[in-house]
C-alpha cells in the first residue's frame, strides 16, 4: 500500500471504528470486513473527512456493489447519505464492458481491469449528475473517488424507500398506479429526451417509492442516446414497465410510447 504502512493503516481503522455510530450485529460486521478492503478503506478514509460524520449500516449487498448509510455533511449541511461501494474484485465486470465500449466519454483501449470499476463508479456519478440537473427523480450525487459513490439516502431512519418489486402486492395501499405509471414515464421521457440518457436496467427493482414519488436508481449502466444499442435497452426498459403494471390492470403499449418517444428525440435535434 502505497503512502500508508500497517501503523496508520491501523489508526484508520480505529478512526472508522469511531465513524460507526451503531453496534452493528455480526452480519453487518462480516460485510464491513468483507467489502473494506484496504485500499478501499483509505479511499471511504479519504472521503469520510470532508462528507461523512457517522458511518451507519448496511443497506444492501449487491452482485456489483454494497450499499451502506452515513450521515453525511454536504455544503456545511447536514445530509442522509447512501454510499455506494462498487465491489474491485467483482465477478460482475464483464457485463460492465458492453456498457462502456460505445460511450465515447471513455477511452477503453487505455484501461486496466481495476480502472474499470473506478471508470464505473465515475460513470454512475455523471450519468446522475446528467439526470439530476434534467430534473429526473434520482438520488441527487454527492461525489465519487474511485470505487465509492455518496449520493443522497432516499429513506427514513436509516430504512431505504422500498423498490416497487417490496411494493407489488400491496401497491395500491400507497399510490394510484395508474399516476405512478405516468409519472415513471415522464420521467423516463425527461431522462431520455432532456438528458439524453438510457437507463438500461429499469425495472421493478430500480425504482424506489420516495415521498409517493417514483425515483430511478442504479445508474452506473446507463448510456448515452447514441450508444449503439440504446434504443434496445430503452425498448427492453418500456417492457419492463409494462409488464410490471400489467399486474395492476394497466394497459400501456410499450412499442408506441417508443415510437413516441424517437419522435421527440428527432424534433429536439
Ligand atoms: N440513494 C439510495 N437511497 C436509498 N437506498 C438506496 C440508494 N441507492 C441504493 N439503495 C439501496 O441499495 C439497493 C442496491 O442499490 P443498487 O441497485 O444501486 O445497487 P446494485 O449493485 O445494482 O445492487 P443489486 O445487484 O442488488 O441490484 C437498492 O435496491 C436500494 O435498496
Ligand atoms: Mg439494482
Amino acid at each position: 500500500m502505497k503512502g500508508f504502512d500497517d501503523k496508520e493503516l491501523k489508526n484508520i481503522e480505529r478512526y472508522l471504528d469511531k465513524l460507526r455510530i451503531k453496534e452493528r450485529d455480526q452480519d453487518d460486521r462480516k460485510i464491513f470486513a468483507e467489502v473494506l478492503d484496504k485500499r478501499t478503506l483509505i479511499t471511504l478514509y479519504k472521503l469520510s473527512k470532508k462528507y461523512i460524520q457517522a458511518l451507519g449500516g448496511v443497506v444492501s449487498t449487491g452482485k456489483e456493489a454494497n450499499v451502506f448509510y452515513a450521515d453525511g455533511l454536504v455544503d456545511g449541511e447536514e445530509m442522509p447519505l447512501a454510499v455506494k461501494i462498487y465491489r474491485i474484485e467483482t465477478s460482475e465486470f464483464h457485463k460492465m464492458e458492453d456498457y462502456l465500449f460505445g460511450d465515447k466519454r471513455f477511452d477503453m483501449k487505455k484501461i486496466s481491469k481495476k480502472t474499470i470499476i473506478y471508470i464505473w463508479a465515475e460513470k454512475e456519478f455523471r450519468n446522475l449528475q446528467k439526470a439530476y440537473q434534467e430534473g429526473v427523480n434520482v438520488p441527487r450525487p454527492v461525489h465519487y473517488l474511485k470505487n465509492i459513490l455518496l449520493m443522497e439516502f432516499l429513506g427514513e431512519d436509516e430504512i431505504p424507500s422500498p423498490s416497487l418489486f417490496d411494493l407489488r402486492k400491496n401497491l395500491a395501499d400507497f399510490v394510484n398506479p395508474k399516476d405512478l405509471l405516468e409519472e415513471i414515464l415522464e420521467n423516463v421521457e425527461r431522462l431520455v429526451v432532456s438528458a439524453e440518457l438510457v437507463h438500461a436496467d429499469l425495472s421493478e427493482y430500480n425504482i424506489l417509492l420516495h415521498n409517493g414519488k417514483p425515483y430511478f436508481i442504479d445508474m452506473g449502466q446507463a448510456v448515452l442516446l447514441d450508444h449503439p444499442n440504446s434504443i434496445s435497452f430503452l425498448e427492453r426498459d418500456l417492457k419492463n414497465i409494462s409488464r410490471f403494471f400489467e399486474k395492476f390492470g394497466l394497459k400501456f403499449d410499450a412499442g408506441e410510447f417508443l415510437s413516441e418517444l424517437m419522435n421527440k428525440i428527432e424534433v429536439e435535434r
